[in-house]
């Protein structure tokens, strides 16, 4: 079990942008080994697939980078760059608030939402170089107002900012879930019963995590973000010009990191893991990490489109088809508890190619294999 010992879990005593050197605490040995990739247009293979929704077939380029890579860059989405450029500028203003007041609405345990380091930061012993703020849209005034108690003029601007990236963004994922039941060979028909009897769009719940990554005085000891996957059904990234997420991809020719690209106006699309089981494991969840830099901070918006934490997400039978289920049901929160114990029963890279994943002790097969049983209906 990782040790909690040396941690500090909210960052509390340690001041990451005024840090002349990576303590102990927030050091990650053996984490820079493998190759980084540019992903960028010219990399061949490894150019992060890019996605225009404007394009008639988009819907083919999805499919591809859904089954391939399980993350894609995003293109023609319709949310205004002006806006996303207001965003990165609230963000950008509230981290760089000084920390007791960033700490007054500080996540305490078992909390889900509020100022802190991410849920998987409490699996793993070591602090990320990173500040972070879990929020949803329904609570998003209660949460801004405990760092703006006055409500003035900060608080009003950044909420209505926030509220309008949010709307927008809740209209892109619903376009979105469309085209990936389109990606997936559904017909129009097949969509509308899939809708009729599951009512995945309308009932998927929305979770923002925003992200700062301060400058680091010595990247390579660093992490911004563990690797991970993301436990819902698709994510949206909006980074700033900065480079840092990087796309985990098995060789041949060699297991290594892309690095996604800064693409101005462009969304990172991420699948998640209820969308691997939802879709027969046809669309991947990508395993993915953040990496930091000397020169330059990064802010990052991490939106999350995940079903009702009770709801049992299982393969879809228009899927399926005459094949068999790879996964059996389960509920986003279930997902959860089987990924913490997967951190905690093989340790924090099993994700990495090395052993078992969080997935995989969900497939169907794994029970055959080893007789286990997890979270059967
Ligand atoms: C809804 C959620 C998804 C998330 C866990 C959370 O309850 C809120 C934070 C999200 C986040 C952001 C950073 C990476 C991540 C794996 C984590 O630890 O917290 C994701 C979670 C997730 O996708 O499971
Ligand atoms: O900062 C990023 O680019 C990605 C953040 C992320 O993976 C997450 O919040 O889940
Ligand atoms: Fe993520």
């Amino acid at each position: 079990m990782p040790s909690q010992l040396n941690k500090d879990p909210h960052n509390r005593y340690f001041d990451l942008g005024a840090a002349r050197e990576v303590p102990d605490t927030h050091a990650w040995d053996g984490q820079h080994e493998l190759p980084v990739v540019d992903g960028g247009v010219g990399a061949g293979d490894d150019a992060v697939p890019v996605v225009d929704m404007r394009d008639p077939r988009a819907a083919e380029a999805v499919a591809r980078a859904s089954e391939q890579w399980g993350a894609f860059l995003l293109e023609g989405h319709g949310v205004p760059t002006e806006l996303l450029a207001r965003v990165e500028a609230g963000i950008a203003g509230m981290f760089a608030l000084p920390t007791p007041e960033k700490m007054r609405a500080a996540r305490h345990d078992g909390d889900l939402y509020g100022y802190g380091p991410p849920l998987i930061a409490s699996y793993v012993s070591k602090n990320m170089w990173s500040e972070g703020y879990t929020l949803t849209p329904a609570n998003l005034h209660a949460e801004f107002r405990k760092i703006w108690p006055d409500a003035g003029q900060h608080y009003r601007h950044f909420s209505g900012v926030m509220e309008e990236f949010l709307k927008e963004m809740r209209s892109l994922a619903n376009r979105l879930m469309e085209l990936f039941l389109v990606a997936l060979g559904l017909t129009a028909e097949q969509i509308a019963g899939v809708e009729a009897e599951h009512n995945l769009t309308e009932s998927m719940t929305e979770t923002m995590h925003l992200n700062w990554y301060p400058k680091c005085p010595d990247p390579t000891r660093a992490l911004g973000l563990k690797g991970h996957t993301d436990s819902g059904f698709f994510t949206f990234v909006m980074q700033n010009q900065v480079p840092g997420l990087h796309l985990f991809r098995h060789g041949p020719p060699a297991d290594r990191w892309v690095e996604v690209p800064a693409v101005p106006g462009a969304l990172i699309v991420n699948i998640g893991d209820l969308f691997q089981i939802l879709t027969n494991g046809r669309f991947r969840s990508v395993y993915h990490r953040v990496v930091v830099n000397r020169e330059r901070e990064r802010i990052s918006v991490a939106y999350f489109l995940i079903p009702p934490a009770d709801v049992k997400v299982a393969p879809l039978k228009e899927v399926v088809g005459g094949g068999k289920p790879v996964y059996r049901a389960l509920t986003w929160s279930e997902s959860i508890v089987v990924r913490k114990e997967a951190f905690a029963n093989h340790g924090a890279d099993l994700e990495f190619g090395k052993g078992r994943t969080a997935l995989d002790m969900l497939s169907i097969s794994s029970d055959e294999d080893d007789g286990a049983e997890h979270h059967r209906d």
